[in-house]
């Protein structure tokens, strides 16, 4: 079997050079297949699309998380456009998720609903999960509620419970990827923008008063949400560490949505539900799965609902 071959006196090894050439093309092929973020122009055009579709001019959107798009069936008047029929836009993968954007009135607001977020465990990149959000912004979208299952880190929390997000810590972000990375457009927004304000604290307290009224203060509460990559859920140690950090709700979505939206100016109001405690115990007999998920959500669904849509119908400025 021929080994090497000769160049002059130098002797060329043919594995190590095949492999060389096989890692160089595949790299290559890898960089030409790797998809570029769309430009502004973009975007807009999947903004007139859906506005061709809907008579509705919404400055509200809400984006519905694992088990939690009922706030869409409820909205009146509705124009429903299914993600798939939308040019260049993601579709959903993940039960739970319809996978449909919902035009229409929510306690006589006009209003987008997303019956379905994206998730970067589906395999899209957080430019591409946080991309609706952009397309809100030049429908003309001013506030943006974002909504998600989540575990409890925080003991004291219980199944059933509402969390009003206060902050976030994003495992993804601090190992460097962000929805904001690459090119900045900046019509969008600034190089650094900054997220220490990105859960707007009149919509916290609106939020507060109105749980009050409705008699949902036993089950509300607020924390700090930590966003994880998934799909896995977090082993015991990571749970953990995640407390020790100082999160209080763990899931794998909603920060790269809120820190698109405060780029570009959106001012945001997320709230997490607590579908399952997270396992921290090593004698702990049961795990975690996505159907105890989409049920607390059902279960939950209704004061939810009735919240958001209380909430809406109170909006300051709209
Ligand atoms: O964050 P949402 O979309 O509500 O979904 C949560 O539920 C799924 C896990 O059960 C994960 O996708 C997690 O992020
Ligand atoms: N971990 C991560 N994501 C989740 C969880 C969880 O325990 N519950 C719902 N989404």
């Amino acid at each position: 079997m021929l080994l090497y071959f000769r160049t002059g006196v130098r002797r060329v090894w043919l594995l190590p050079t095949l492999f060389q050439a096989i890692k160089g093309r595949s790299r290559k092929f890898y960089c030409s297949m790797a998809e570029a973020a769309p430009s502004y122009e973009d975007i807009q055009k999947i903004s007139d699309f859906l506005l061709t579709k809907t008579k509705h001019r919404p400055k509200i959107a809400v984006i519905c998380g694992s088990g939690l798009g009922g706030l869409a069936d409820i909205v009146e008047d509705q124009n429903a456009i299914d993600y798939k029929e939308i040019p260049n836009f993601p579709r959903s993968t993940v039960p739970g998720h319809k996978g449909r954007m919902v035009f229409g009135l929510l306690a006589g607001k006009t209003v987008v609903c997303m019956q379905g977020r994206f998730h970067p465990y589906e395999g899209y990149p957080l430019w591409k999960v946080a991309l609706p959000v952009r397309v809100f912004k030049l429908m003309g979208i001013e506030t943006l509620f974002v909504t998600n299952a989540a575990g409890a880190l925080n003991s004291s929390f219980n199944v059933g419970d509402i969390m009003l997000m206060k902050d976030h810590i994003s495992m993804p972000g601090l190992a460097g990827d962000n929805a904001l990375k690459g090119h900045n457009e900046d019509r969008f927004g600034p190089r650094f923008p900054a997220v220490s304000d990105a859960y707007n604290s009149e919509l916290r307290q609106l939020a507060r008063d109105i749980g009050k009224e409705l008699g949902f203060e036993s089950f509300m509460q607020e924390g700090v949400y930590v966003q994880v990559g998934g799909p896995s859920y977090e082993t015991i140690a990571e749970c953990k560490l995640l407390r020790m950090l100082g999160g209080d709700a763990v899931g794998m979505s909603t920060v790269p949505e809120v820190i698109a939206a405060r780029h570009c100016g959106i001012r945001v109001f997320g709230m997490s539900l607590v579908t399952n405690m997270v396992v921290m115990d090593y004698d702990a007999k049961g795990t975690v799965n996505h159907e105890e998920v989409l049920e607390t959500g059902k279960r939950r669904a209704q004061d939810m609902q009735k919240l958001v849509s209380k909430m809406i119908a109170q909006l300051p400025g709209q």
